[in-house]
This record gives C-alpha cells, sequence and structure tokens, in this order.
C-alpha cells in the first residue's frame, strides 16, 4: 500500500505489516564486541589526507558548519572484523560540530555501520579514538558509559527492528527517559508527566497524538520511522547516527522524513552523522560530506562543492549514478 506523507501525518494509515519480530535493543546497545582483531592498514595514493581535508573544508564549508564547536571527535579510527583482509574501517578521521549534519556516503560494505556502531560502543575499534563531549568513550565503563549513551543516539534503518512489538507506541517512547532513572535534565522536552512528555515528542515528530495507544505493527513504515526518531531525540542527545534512516521506506516517506529530520536539527540544535549509500539523500541533508570506499575516507567537501572540478574520481562514479 502506497502512502502519503500527509496520510502518515494524521496517522490515517494502518500498516500492511503484521509480523511480529523479537529484538532486544538495549541488549545490542550492551554487547560489547572485544576482538584483537589484526589492524591491516593499506595505503593507496588516492586516499585524502587530513591537511588536504582541512584546507578543503575550510575553502568551501557552509557557515553554518564551522560556526558550531566541535561536539565528535574521531582521530585515526580502525577496526578489523577477525578473519577479514582488510579492515572494515580503515585511519577515519573526522569533526562533528555542533548543530551541522555531516553525510557519509559509500557504497555497501564500504564499512559506514560499522563506524556507526564504533560511535555508539556497541562495537570497540581497534585502534585510534572517539571524543565526544571532551571525552575519550573507549574509556568509559559501568555509569559513565551509560551516560555516554545518553550523549548519542541512532536511528537504524528499520524501524521495524529497532521498536519493541509488544510494547505500546507511548511506553516506547518514555523507554529511555525511564532507562536513565527519570532524572536528566531536559531542555526541550522536559518532563511533568508521561502523557504530556509523550504527547510532545509525537508532536515533534509530526504523529498524531492517538497513536500512543498503537502497537508498532499497527503504524505505517514512515510512522513507526518517526517514533524511533522521537525515541533517539527524546532524552536530547549532543549527536544523533542516522544509519540509512529512509531506506526502508517509499520515496513520498523518504522525503517526509528526511525534511523532518532537518527540521529537528535546525529547532532543536541537533548534530548528526548521515549514513548513506544515497549520494542525492546526503547532498540534500548535510553541510559536509565524507566519501568512504573499502573502509577509507577518499574525498570530503562542503556540500556546495560537491560537482566541483578537483572531486576524486570515485565520488565522480557516485555522482554519474546520483
Ligand atoms: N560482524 C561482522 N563480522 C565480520 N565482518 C563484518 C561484520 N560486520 C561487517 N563486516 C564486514 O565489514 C565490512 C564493512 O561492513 P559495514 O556493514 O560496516 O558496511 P556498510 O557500508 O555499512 O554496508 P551496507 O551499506 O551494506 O550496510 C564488510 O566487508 C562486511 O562484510
Amino acid at each position: 500500500m502506497k502512502t502519503t506523507a500527509d496520510d502518515e501525518r494524521r496517522g490515517l494509515v494502518q500498516s500492511e505489516e503484521s509480523g511480529v519480530r523479537s529484538h532486544d535493543f538495549a541488549r545490542d546497545l550492551n554487547h560489547e564486541d572485544t576482538d584483537n582483531a589484526v589492524i591491516n592498514t593499506t595505503d593507496t595514493d588516492d586516499v585524502v589526507t587530513d591537511a588536504d581535508i582541512d584546507t578543503a573544508v575550510a575553502e568551501t564549508a557552509s557557515p553554518l558548519s564551522i560556526s558550531g564547536d566541535p561536539v565528535l571527535h574521531v582521530e585515526h579510527l580502525s577496526r578489523t572484523y577477525a578473519g577479514a583482509d582488510r579492515p572494515a574501517v580503515n585511519d577515519i578521521s573526522f569533526t562533528l560540530n555542533h548543530g551541522e549534519c555531516l553525510g557519509l556516503v559509500g557504497e555497501s560494505g564500504c564499512g559506514k555501520s560499522t563506524l556507526a556502531r564504533c560511535l555508539l560502543r556497541i562495537e570497540d575499534a581497534d585502534a585510534g579514538s572517539i571524543t565526544l563531549g571532551g571525552q575519550d568513550i573507549a574509556r568509559l565503563s559501568g555509569r559513565r558509559l551509560r551516560q555516554h549513551r545518553r550523549k548519542i543516539q541512532i536511528v537504524f534503518q528499520n524501524p521495524m527492528a529497532a521498536l519493541n512489538p509488544k510494547l505500546k507506541i507511548a511506553d516506547s517512547l518514555i523507554d529511555p527517559y525511564e532507562q536513565l532513572g527519570r532524572n536528566a535534565e531536559l531542555s526541550h522536552f522536559t518532563y511533568t508527566s508521561k502523557d504530556a512528555y509523550v504527547q510532545k515528542l509525537l508532536e515533534a515528530v509530526e504523529l498524531p497524538s492517538d497513536l500512543a495507544g498503537r502497537y508498532p505493527h499497527e503504524l505505517s513504515g514512515g510512522q513507526r520511522q518517526r517514533v524511533t526518531i522521537a525515541r533517539a531525540i527524546g532524552i536530547e542527545p549532543d549527536v544523533v547516527v542516522l544509519d540509512e534512516p529512509t531506506a526502508s521506506l517509499d520515496v513520498i516517506s523518504q522525503g517526509a522524513v528526511l525534511q523532518l529530520l532537518t527540521d529537528l536539527r535546525t529547532s532543536l540544535g541537533l548534530s548528526y552523522v548521515f549514513i548513506s549509500h544515497d549520494l542525492a539523500a546526503v547532498h540534500r541533508m548535510s553541510q559536509r560530506i565524507i566519501v568512504m570506499r573499502e573502509g577509507q575516507i577518499v574525498d570530503r567537501f562542503g556540500a556546495e562543492a560537491l560537482f566541483a572540478e578537483e572531486r576524486h574520481p570515485y565520488t565522480k562514479e557516485l555522482i554519474s549514478i546520483f
């Protein structure tokens, strides 16, 4: 069944999907893979150095991207899976500034999701560092690791798998806040009561209030993704990682969700790492773009410089299939 963005906002669409999948998101987040895998770095001539990049970004970055303070800093990050012949993520460095959307684009298998999992500490990197809010996240454990997870949230590709099928939408929305012991200080989604908090979140993602009492399978795909976005922003993280957030949606819902994400970024001052194989979506969303290939960064630039002559041949290849 095709749905329109307006249908979704008004809650007129019932999902045709009724399959129930068991998923324990909290368990995934607690998983810590500590494989001592070998780092297998492969230098290639066409890899952009940090110095090249800083110069290029300084020349081309939009005013928004250079006005914010750094919130996330990734330096020389590498991750090799046991038995793999090359690193999934190989010497990646970048900085995310407050209030900006940094796009990370590359074809399937280039290491985007591995990088996302390292940022969330769902997986540990083998080398390099990730600094969020001034803290090296590799050193965190226990309570401080839980606090870190409050500061960085993720929206996955498949909202059905990200939502607990047994929980009503209201309960899914309140869950991250309750996991914080209901004592998180919030500035936008201030908690007065469960109902008021849930309604504020539904309103923020432009969903009707009556969805609070439904189960995930009673929503359309677009509505479900709006719920996972609401869950991610409800505890007011510093950074939201968007890992192919529209890949499971039809074209109309994709556009509406991307617009919503942009609106939320500007109205709430959020900072995004937007991960996608879809260069058009990344270009639409981001102030700066990083191009990854086989685990490495091969190009990076301000979004307005996408079509510039100096783009890496691989970026040009991606543009040709835009
Ligand atoms: N748990 C794992 N164990 C072993 N190898 C893995 C694991 N997860 C990913 N890989 C490998 O690491 C590489 C990068 O995978 P990753 O999922 O990060 O890429 P991606 O760019 O997100 O791809 P896609 O867009 O298809 O999701 C691939 O070669 C993949 O096969």
